[in-house]
């Protein structure tokens, strides 16, 4: 989708709340303010970055750079907004100022950008967005690229954080399971839904149920039923139309639901699965019949609304024989409730029973889906106690990010006419590191990334087999000598595109899912651990070092005791 080829149009932002006003009031004040000390004609460079990893991990999985794309090609001023700014500005402004407005697009905007879907660490900038290189006569530039900084970093700050949550949930249940993302009813609202299906897909997700995401972003759906369906049903005498053809076309079964009762009694009377139930619930055995006319080659049970072992199962199981008489093999169960890793045990021990007793190969695989206030630590846990789950629907604490409520991205000014600046924190950890910068992912000898390593634009870049001094940006007893095997430069050209086009290839959702799923598994499995995972050294040249040390001391105001 997004994909725009060279030289063709930038589709918009996919949420049409998306345009130049979706920003903080205070860019345009600042705007109006630059504008009239005439300081909108200077070239500005503001790196976007984040101080620290979420959910007490080591690494992060960096998205949303495509919607920020989307955003600036389309970035400009209606009438109607700018006479909204005309009336919602403090004080009176001049109208020179609303015709510059009038005037402002993205064209002379640049944007560097680290590749959406890659893993990402503390103060290395995501994007780097510049004015021109050259002062320009139609003055529109520092301002543009202040007014991107609330958008840039609302479209990067949820996009990153959700995906990161997603990746740590499919590193715990581990490559085989398929994970669902269920999250569109708990989600933060329609975009908070949307952009959960989108971002969750990206880090590692399977499918979502959102039917919006899966037409927007061609995000695979999937789906049971809920406890509503299955007790909307009294009973299977309900059942007006009970014929079922085979799946073959060879012929008609016209009452269905006797062969499905014809099956729960035989599976009543078997010996191996004596006990395990007396009379299933006939509620249950309506709904599951009448979901499996409707849906014979795709028959999903959710089995928890009564009694899971005493009714859900021998039902599900009944309805799933009647479908395999007839050609037809049943798509699983859904478990939505209890102990799931015991439940999981005791329902994948019934299937097997079932596929000895009667002779159905591949019954005892019948996909078991679970689901109910799942996190990272219940996945854990279930891991530890040992599971039957082969796919887990997950929602609440996936999408509204339960375990951290924000990524904590910023947008730091770091140059203005070619001067670099610094931002002073009491808080070492937020001080900005100056520059207009290169970036770079060293790899060792195993194929791991090593260290990322910042440098001024006009260093000389690191080389593989060439060893380089990484040094702490901050702190002097920090630093080591590196040699790469493999020198990968971080911050790629996003904006404009290429011979100065203004459309640039953006890689489909699933390209970028797969970078994604790539990367992860590149990462040395200390970084990515639950507990107590190794920092991924984040490092700066010892010139850039000696710089930033410079500038901090030059800007820091001497005290005075007395
Ligand atoms: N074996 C397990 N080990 C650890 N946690 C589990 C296990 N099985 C289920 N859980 C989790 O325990 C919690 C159970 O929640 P809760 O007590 O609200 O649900 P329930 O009583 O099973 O179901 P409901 O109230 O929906 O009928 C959920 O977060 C679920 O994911
Ligand atoms: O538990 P989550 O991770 O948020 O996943 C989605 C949940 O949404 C559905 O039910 P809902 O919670 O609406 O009702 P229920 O808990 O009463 O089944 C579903 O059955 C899951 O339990
Ligand atoms: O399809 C499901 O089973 C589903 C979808 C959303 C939320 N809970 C369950
Ligand atoms: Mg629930």
């Amino acid at each position: 989708m997004a994909a725009a080829a060279d030289g063709e149009a930038i589709e918009g932002p996919t949420n049409p709340m998306v345009t130049p006003l979706l920003t903080d009031l205070y860019q345009f004040t600042m705007a109006y303010a630059y504008w009239k000390a005439g300081k909108h004609q200077e070239r500005a460079v503001f790196d976007l970055f984040f101080r620290r990893n979420p959910f007490g991990g080591e690494y992060t999985i960096f998205a949303g750079v495509e919607e920020c794309i989307r955003l600036i090609a389309n970035f400009k001023l209606t009438e109607e907004d700018i006479s909204f700014l005309r009336s919602s500005l403090p004080g009176k402004c001049e109208d020179g100022f609303f015709d510059y407005l009038r005037g402002i697009d993205c064209s002379d905007v640049e944007v560097y950008s680290i590749t959406e879907g890659s893993v990402v660490f503390p103060k290395v900038p995501l994007l780097r967005v510049e004015g021109p290189v050259a002062v320009s006569a139609t003055m529109k530039y520092f301002p543009v690229v202040q007014l991107l900084e609330t958008p840039f970093v609302n479209l990067v700050n949820y996009a990153s954080l959700v995906a990161t949550n997603a990746a740590r949930h499919r590193f715990v249940a581990g490559k085989s399971k398929a994970l669902l993302e269920f999250g569109l009813r708990r989600a933060q609202g329609p975009d908070g839904g949307i952009s959960a299906s989108k971002y969750c897909y990206l880090g590692g997700f399977d499918a979502t149920s959102n039917v919006a995401a899966g037409k927007l972003f061609g995000i695979p759906l999937r789906g049971t039923h809920s406890h509503a369906f299955v007790s909307s049903y009294m009973s299977p005498d309900e059942i007006i139309d009970k014929a079922l053809p085979y799946s073959d076309g060879s012929g008609i079964c016209e009452d269905f639901v006797s062969l499905v009762r014809t099956w729960l009694h035989k599976i009543q009377l078997t010996d191996s699965l004596q006990n395990s139930f007396v009379e299933t619930n006939q509620s249950e055995l309506g709904a599951f019949i009448s979901y499996a006319l409707a849906f014979p080659n795709n028959f999903l049970a959710l089995v928890d609304t009564y009694d899971v072992t005493r009714s859900g199962i021998p039902n599900f199981c009944a309805v799933a024989l009647a479908l395999s008489d007839l050609g037809y093999k049943a798509g699983g169960i859904r478990l939505d409730s209890g102990d799931l890793a015991y439940l999981s045990c005791e329902a994948r021990k019934f299937f097997c029973a079932i596929e000895k007793e009667f002779r159905v190969p591949g019954f005892g695989k019948m996909t078991i889906t679970a689901s109910n206030d799942l996190n990272e630590e219940t996945l854990d846990a279930l891991n530890k106690q040992g599971h039957e789950v082969d796919a887990f629907g997950i929602g609440t604490y996936l999408v509204t990010c339960f375990a951290q409520a924000a990524l904590g991205c910023v947008f730091k000014l770091v140059e203005i006419n070619n001067q670099p600046r610094i931002k002073l924190s009491e808080d070492v950890s937020k001080v900005s590191i100056p520059c207009k910068k290169r970036c770079y992912r060293l790899y060792g000898r195993e194929g791991y990334p090593l260290v990322d390593i910042m440098t001024g634009e006009n260093e000389s870049p690191p080389k593989a087999a060439e060893r380089i001094l990484c040094r702490h940006p901050f702190n002097e007893s920090k630093r080591a000598y590196v040699v790469p095997q493999q020198v990968e430069e971080l911050l790629k050209c996003y904006w404009p595109g290429d011979s100065g086009k203004k459309a640039v290839e953006l890689p489909t959702l699933k390209e970028t899912r797969e970078r994604c799923i790539q990367q992860l598994s590149q990462m040395r499995p200390d970084h990515m651990r639950r507990l107590n995972p190794t920092p991924y050294k984040v490092s700066v040249s010892a010139k850039l070092y000696d710089f930033i040390h410079f500038l901090w001391l030059n800007e820091a105001p001497v005290g005075e005791l007395h």
